[in-house]
Protein backbone atom coordinates (compact mmCIF):
# COMPACT_ATOMS: atom_id res chain seq x y z
CA UNK A 1 0.00 0.00 0.00
CA UNK A 2 1.49 3.59 -0.70
CA UNK A 3 1.77 6.19 1.96
CA UNK A 4 -1.27 8.73 1.76
CA UNK A 5 0.71 12.12 0.62
CA UNK A 6 1.44 14.49 3.60
CA UNK A 7 -1.72 16.68 4.61
CA UNK A 8 -0.97 19.96 2.90
CA UNK A 9 -0.04 22.79 5.62
CA UNK A 10 -2.34 25.48 3.69
CA UNK A 11 -4.43 24.74 0.74
CA UNK A 12 -6.12 27.24 -1.15
CA UNK A 13 -8.31 26.20 -3.73
CA UNK A 14 -9.96 28.96 -5.95
CA UNK A 15 -10.25 30.94 -3.07
CA UNK A 16 -12.28 34.62 -3.81
CA UNK A 17 -12.90 37.32 -1.63
CA UNK A 18 -14.97 40.17 -2.10
CA UNK A 19 -15.93 43.02 0.88
CA UNK A 20 -19.69 43.84 0.47
CA UNK A 21 -20.41 44.74 -3.11
CA UNK A 22 -17.11 46.35 -4.43
CA UNK A 23 -15.58 43.72 -6.93
CA UNK A 24 -13.00 40.83 -5.90
CA UNK A 25 -10.26 41.50 -3.76
CA UNK A 26 -8.61 37.87 -4.40
CA UNK A 27 -10.15 35.83 -7.15
CA UNK A 28 -9.84 31.61 -8.13
CA UNK A 29 -6.89 31.90 -6.33
CA UNK A 30 -5.09 28.50 -5.52
CA UNK A 31 -2.19 26.84 -4.33
CA UNK A 32 -0.67 24.31 -1.76
CA UNK A 33 1.83 24.58 1.03
CA UNK A 34 3.53 21.89 2.23
CA UNK A 35 4.49 21.37 6.09
CA UNK A 36 7.95 23.48 6.69
CA UNK A 37 7.86 25.95 3.90
CA UNK A 38 8.65 29.29 4.55
CA UNK A 39 6.66 31.16 2.11
CA UNK A 40 6.14 34.74 1.25
CA UNK A 41 4.12 37.08 -0.55
CA UNK A 42 4.97 39.67 -2.32
CA UNK A 43 3.17 42.39 -4.58
CA UNK A 44 1.61 45.80 -5.25
CA UNK A 45 -0.41 47.57 -2.68
CA UNK A 46 -3.98 46.79 -2.61
CA UNK A 47 -3.29 43.06 -4.21
CA UNK A 48 -4.68 41.44 -1.73
CA UNK A 49 -1.89 39.96 0.76
CA UNK A 50 -3.15 41.14 3.74
CA UNK A 51 -6.58 40.21 3.37
CA UNK A 52 -5.00 36.43 1.98
CA UNK A 53 -3.44 36.15 5.92
CA UNK A 54 -7.08 37.17 7.45
CA UNK A 55 -8.88 34.45 5.14
CA UNK A 56 -6.21 31.61 6.21
CA UNK A 57 -6.20 32.82 10.07
CA UNK A 58 -10.18 32.76 10.14
CA UNK A 59 -10.53 36.56 11.04
CA UNK A 60 -12.53 36.69 7.75
CA UNK A 61 -14.50 34.33 5.41
CA UNK A 62 -13.81 33.59 1.73
CA UNK A 63 -16.62 34.45 -0.22
CA UNK A 64 -16.40 31.13 -2.75
CA UNK A 65 -13.76 28.47 -2.78
CA UNK A 66 -11.98 26.75 0.19
CA UNK A 67 -9.51 27.25 2.72
CA UNK A 68 -7.87 23.87 4.43
CA UNK A 69 -4.98 24.23 7.72
CA UNK A 70 -3.32 21.30 8.29
CA UNK A 71 -6.58 19.87 7.07
CA UNK A 72 -9.26 21.76 9.19
CA UNK A 73 -11.22 24.65 8.04
CA UNK A 74 -9.32 28.32 9.37
CA UNK A 75 -11.82 28.52 12.01
CA UNK A 76 -11.06 25.16 13.33
CA UNK A 77 -7.27 25.14 13.02
CA UNK A 78 -7.29 28.36 15.56
CA UNK A 79 -5.35 26.36 17.78
CA UNK A 80 -2.30 25.73 15.76
CA UNK A 81 -2.55 29.27 14.07
CA UNK A 82 -0.42 32.05 14.65
CA UNK A 83 -0.43 35.88 13.67
CA UNK A 84 2.10 38.58 14.19
CA UNK A 85 1.31 42.12 12.89
CA UNK A 86 3.58 44.83 11.97
CA UNK A 87 2.02 46.76 15.27
CA UNK A 88 3.21 44.49 18.46
CA UNK A 89 -0.11 45.99 20.49
CA UNK A 90 1.68 45.00 23.72
CA UNK A 91 -0.35 45.63 26.73
CA UNK A 92 1.35 49.14 28.54
CA UNK A 93 0.39 48.02 32.02
CA UNK A 94 1.75 44.73 31.93
CA UNK A 95 5.63 43.70 32.06
CA UNK A 96 6.69 41.40 29.26
CA UNK A 97 6.46 38.43 30.72
CA UNK A 98 2.81 39.11 31.56
CA UNK A 99 2.30 40.22 27.96
CA UNK A 100 4.06 36.66 26.82
CA UNK A 101 1.94 34.76 29.42
CA UNK A 102 -1.31 36.54 28.31
CA UNK A 103 -2.31 33.83 25.70
CA UNK A 104 -2.08 31.09 28.03
CA UNK A 105 -3.95 33.18 30.90
CA UNK A 106 -6.74 33.33 28.92
CA UNK A 107 -6.55 29.14 27.97
CA UNK A 108 -7.08 28.48 31.94
CA UNK A 109 -3.00 27.24 31.83
CA UNK A 110 -1.73 26.82 35.36
CA UNK A 111 0.59 29.30 36.75
CA UNK A 112 3.57 27.13 36.68
CA UNK A 113 3.12 26.01 33.86
CA UNK A 114 2.70 29.59 32.04
CA UNK A 115 6.28 30.60 33.85
CA UNK A 116 7.98 27.54 31.92
CA UNK A 117 6.99 27.99 28.96
CA UNK A 118 7.71 32.07 29.34
CA UNK A 119 11.05 31.37 30.95
CA UNK A 120 12.10 29.19 27.83
CA UNK A 121 10.68 31.85 25.22
CA UNK A 122 12.67 34.29 27.23
CA UNK A 123 15.43 32.63 26.45
CA UNK A 124 14.64 32.11 22.63
CA UNK A 125 14.01 35.36 21.63
CA UNK A 126 16.74 36.59 23.86
CA UNK A 127 14.89 38.81 25.92
CA UNK A 128 15.23 37.63 29.92
CA UNK A 129 16.82 40.74 30.88
CA UNK A 130 14.20 42.78 30.23
CA UNK A 131 11.69 40.36 32.13
CA UNK A 132 10.38 42.72 34.05
CA UNK A 133 10.48 46.03 32.07
CA UNK A 134 7.24 47.23 30.72
CA UNK A 135 6.77 47.52 27.04
CA UNK A 136 7.41 51.70 27.08
CA UNK A 137 11.10 50.53 27.74
CA UNK A 138 11.77 48.45 24.98
CA UNK A 139 13.23 49.61 21.54
CA UNK A 140 11.07 48.75 18.42
CA UNK A 141 13.05 45.52 17.93
CA UNK A 142 12.47 44.39 21.51
CA UNK A 143 8.83 44.96 21.47
CA UNK A 144 8.71 42.79 17.99
CA UNK A 145 10.39 40.09 20.31
CA UNK A 146 7.77 40.53 22.89
CA UNK A 147 4.73 39.84 19.98
CA UNK A 148 6.97 36.70 18.52
CA UNK A 149 7.01 35.25 21.74
CA UNK A 150 3.49 36.01 22.85
CA UNK A 151 2.60 34.03 19.29
CA UNK A 152 5.33 31.16 20.25
CA UNK A 153 3.34 30.82 23.51
CA UNK A 154 0.53 28.48 21.90
CA UNK A 155 3.54 26.43 20.52
CA UNK A 156 2.03 27.22 16.52
CA UNK A 157 2.49 25.11 13.76
CA UNK A 158 1.91 27.25 11.26
CA UNK A 159 3.05 31.16 11.38
CA UNK A 160 0.99 34.26 9.67
CA UNK A 161 3.26 37.69 10.03
CA UNK A 162 1.91 40.69 8.17
CA UNK A 163 4.97 42.92 7.67
CA UNK A 164 6.23 42.73 10.89
CA UNK A 165 9.49 44.19 10.38
CA UNK A 166 8.34 47.22 8.57
CA UNK A 167 9.20 49.90 11.26
CA UNK A 168 11.99 48.88 11.82
CA UNK A 169 15.72 50.22 11.33
CA UNK A 170 17.69 48.07 8.47
CA UNK A 171 20.45 46.35 10.86
CA UNK A 172 17.31 45.50 12.94
CA UNK A 173 15.04 44.46 10.71
CA UNK A 174 18.30 42.24 9.03
CA UNK A 175 18.87 41.06 12.91
CA UNK A 176 14.98 39.72 13.23
CA UNK A 177 15.29 38.23 9.61
CA UNK A 178 18.01 35.95 10.86
CA UNK A 179 16.61 34.84 14.38
CA UNK A 180 13.56 34.26 12.96
CA UNK A 181 14.88 32.11 10.35
CA UNK A 182 16.91 30.13 13.38
CA UNK A 183 13.41 29.79 15.22
CA UNK A 184 11.78 28.75 12.18
CA UNK A 185 14.23 26.13 11.12
CA UNK A 186 14.52 24.50 14.83
CA UNK A 187 10.75 24.77 15.51
CA UNK A 188 9.98 23.78 11.79
CA UNK A 189 6.87 25.69 11.53
CA UNK A 190 5.29 26.34 7.89
CA UNK A 191 5.26 30.33 7.73
CA UNK A 192 3.54 32.50 5.63
CA UNK A 193 4.73 35.95 5.17
CA UNK A 194 3.93 39.18 3.81
CA UNK A 195 6.58 42.06 3.03
CA UNK A 196 7.11 44.61 0.55
CA UNK A 197 10.95 44.33 0.42
CA UNK A 198 11.78 41.95 -2.10
CA UNK A 199 15.31 41.32 -0.52
CA UNK A 200 13.86 40.16 2.66
CA UNK A 201 11.78 37.67 1.07
CA UNK A 202 14.52 36.21 -0.61
CA UNK A 203 16.57 36.08 2.09
CA UNK A 204 13.59 34.31 4.35
CA UNK A 205 11.92 32.58 1.92
CA UNK A 206 11.53 28.81 0.63
CA UNK A 207 9.33 30.63 -2.27
CA UNK A 208 8.05 33.27 -3.24
CA UNK A 209 4.23 33.91 -4.36
CA UNK A 210 3.62 37.14 -6.86
CA UNK A 211 -0.03 38.42 -6.36
CA UNK A 212 -1.09 40.90 -9.48
CA UNK A 213 -4.13 43.11 -8.46
CA UNK A 214 -7.53 44.12 -8.95
CA UNK A 215 -8.29 41.56 -8.95
CA UNK A 216 -5.47 39.87 -7.00
CA UNK A 217 -4.45 36.55 -7.92
CA UNK A 218 -1.33 34.29 -8.09
CA UNK A 219 0.80 35.74 -10.70
CA UNK A 220 4.09 33.77 -9.86
CA UNK A 221 5.43 31.31 -7.94
CA UNK A 222 9.04 31.46 -7.63
CA UNK A 223 11.39 28.60 -5.69
CA UNK A 224 14.27 30.38 -3.98
CA UNK A 225 16.89 27.72 -4.16
CA UNK A 226 19.47 29.37 -1.74
CA UNK A 227 20.54 27.49 0.96
CA UNK A 228 19.47 27.52 4.47
CA UNK A 229 20.60 28.07 7.34
CA UNK A 230 20.64 32.03 5.67
CA UNK A 231 23.49 33.84 7.04
CA UNK A 232 24.81 37.43 6.78
CA UNK A 233 27.53 36.37 4.65
CA UNK A 234 24.68 35.00 2.03
CA UNK A 235 22.95 38.86 1.83
CA UNK A 236 26.30 39.81 0.81
CA UNK A 237 27.14 37.43 -1.77
CA UNK A 238 26.53 37.85 -5.61
CA UNK A 239 24.22 35.15 -5.91
CA UNK A 240 22.00 36.73 -3.46
CA UNK A 241 22.35 40.15 -5.62
CA UNK A 242 21.16 38.22 -8.41
CA UNK A 243 18.37 36.67 -7.00
CA UNK A 244 17.00 39.77 -5.65
CA UNK A 245 17.54 41.63 -8.87
CA UNK A 246 15.27 38.81 -10.39
CA UNK A 247 12.26 38.73 -8.26
CA UNK A 248 12.53 42.72 -7.86
CA UNK A 249 12.09 42.18 -12.21
CA UNK A 250 9.07 40.18 -11.72
CA UNK A 251 7.52 42.86 -9.47
CA UNK A 252 8.10 45.44 -11.45
CA UNK A 253 6.89 43.12 -14.81
CA UNK A 254 3.52 43.14 -12.30
CA UNK A 255 3.56 46.21 -11.49
CA UNK A 256 3.33 47.53 -15.06
CA UNK A 257 0.91 44.96 -16.69
N1 LIG B 1 -12.42 45.14 5.73
C1 LIG B 1 -12.39 45.61 4.48
N2 LIG B 1 -13.53 46.13 3.93
C2 LIG B 1 -13.52 46.60 2.65
N3 LIG B 1 -12.44 46.59 1.85
C3 LIG B 1 -11.29 46.10 2.35
C4 LIG B 1 -11.21 45.60 3.69
N4 LIG B 1 -9.93 45.15 3.89
C5 LIG B 1 -9.27 45.38 2.75
N5 LIG B 1 -10.09 45.96 1.82
C6 LIG B 1 -9.68 46.33 0.46
O1 LIG B 1 -9.15 45.19 -0.16
C7 LIG B 1 -8.04 45.55 -1.02
C8 LIG B 1 -6.83 44.74 -0.63
O2 LIG B 1 -6.41 45.12 0.67
P1 LIG B 1 -5.22 44.37 1.42
O3 LIG B 1 -4.94 45.14 2.67
O4 LIG B 1 -5.52 42.95 1.52
O5 LIG B 1 -4.04 44.58 0.37
P2 LIG B 1 -2.46 44.51 0.56
O6 LIG B 1 -1.92 43.86 -0.68
O7 LIG B 1 -2.13 43.88 1.86
O8 LIG B 1 -2.08 46.05 0.58
P3 LIG B 1 -0.79 46.80 1.14
O9 LIG B 1 0.38 46.25 0.38
O10 LIG B 1 -1.04 48.23 0.80
O11 LIG B 1 -0.72 46.52 2.62
C9 LIG B 1 -7.87 47.05 -0.86
O12 LIG B 1 -8.48 47.69 -1.94
C10 LIG B 1 -8.57 47.36 0.41
O13 LIG B 1 -9.10 48.66 0.40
Amino acid sequence: MTKPDRIPAILLDRVTKRYAEAPPVLENLSTTIKPGEFVSIIGPSGCGKSTLLKLVSGLSPTTSGSIAVDGMTPAKAREIVSFIFQDPTLLPWRTVTRNIELGLELEGVARERRQATVAGLLTLVGLEHVAKSYPRQLSGGMKMRVSIARALASNPKVLLLDEPFAALDEMTRDRMNEELIRLYLERAWTVLFVTHSVAEAVFLSSRILVLAPHPGRLAHDIPIDLPFPRTPELRRSELFDRVVAQVSRTLREVEAS
